[in-house]
């Protein structure tokens, strides 16, 4: 059995970049991980691919997968469902590969209780008036809509006690920088790895 890979929890408020920044972490190539396409009952946008951003589906659909025992968590966030299915999760960390969600606040503390040895990381913008503007550059969201977003990440900035680590978006590189050294760092924490040494000295008598 290989050993499991690590959850990666990443969150941050509507806006901060953290699709950016998975994106640029998987272009890095720095480690063998697989990012968890989340399903949601929000409208495509334009250019969004069914199964590659999401699996876009419809309220009925979503509440009998929960229903099903299908989401390893699942929150509403501006009234619209999203949600990470858990069979894609479960075997990709049984194969030994790290998992990435992309998730919001809501949704990663279910998470914390269910696995309590994923690193949660939370992603910061500098400030609000910078995610404002993000959201506004994006051009996803019209105002109202980029309002309640701001809203709720005064909420979600509030619950960054709840994670590991805080890391702030300032410039792309630095962030994706900082997110991979913290991989890396978990990745030597002695509980960890303790199970392959204890392996290696049942057989010491051999060396
Ligand atoms: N709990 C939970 N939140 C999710 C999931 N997928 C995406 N989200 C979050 O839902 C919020 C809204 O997502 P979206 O409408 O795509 O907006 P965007 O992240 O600003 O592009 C963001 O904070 C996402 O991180 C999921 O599977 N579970
Ligand atoms: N470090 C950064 N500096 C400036 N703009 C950024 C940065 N990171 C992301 N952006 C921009 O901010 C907007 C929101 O980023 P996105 O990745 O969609 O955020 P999220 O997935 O957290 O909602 C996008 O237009 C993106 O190009």
């Amino acid at each position: 059995m290989p050993e499991r890979g690590m959850l990666i929890v990443l969150s941050g408020p509507s806006g901060v970049g953290k699709g950016t920044v998975r994106q640029a972490m998987l272009a890095d190539d720095f480690r063998d991980f697989q990012y968890s396409v989340s399903m949601t009952t929000r409208q495509m946008r334009p250019g969004e691919v069914d199964g590659q951003d999401y699996y876009f589906r419809t309220k009925t659909e979503f509440e009998s997968e929960i229903a099903n025992g299908g989401m390893l968590e699942y929150a509403k966030y501006v009234d619209n469902y999203y949600g990470t299915p858990l069979k894609y999760v479960n075997q990709t960390l049984d194969e030994g590969r790290d998992v990435l969600l992309e998730i919001e606040v809501k949704g990663a503390m279910q998470v914390r209780e269910k696995c309590p040895d994923g690193v949660f990381i939370f992603l910061t913008p500098p400030d609000l008036a910078e995610l404002k503007q993000r959201l506004t550059n994006r051009g996803t969201d019209d105002a109202a809509t980029i309002d309640k977003r701001i809203k709720t990440a005064s909420e979600e900035i509030a619950m960054m006690e709840n994670y590991d680590y805080a890391v702030v978006n300032d410039k792309v590189s630095l962030a994706v920088d900082r997110i991979e050294k913290i991989i890396e760092s978990e990745h030597l924490r002695v509980p960890r790895v303790i199970d392959r040494y204890k392996g290696m000295l049942k057989h010491a008598d051999q060396v």
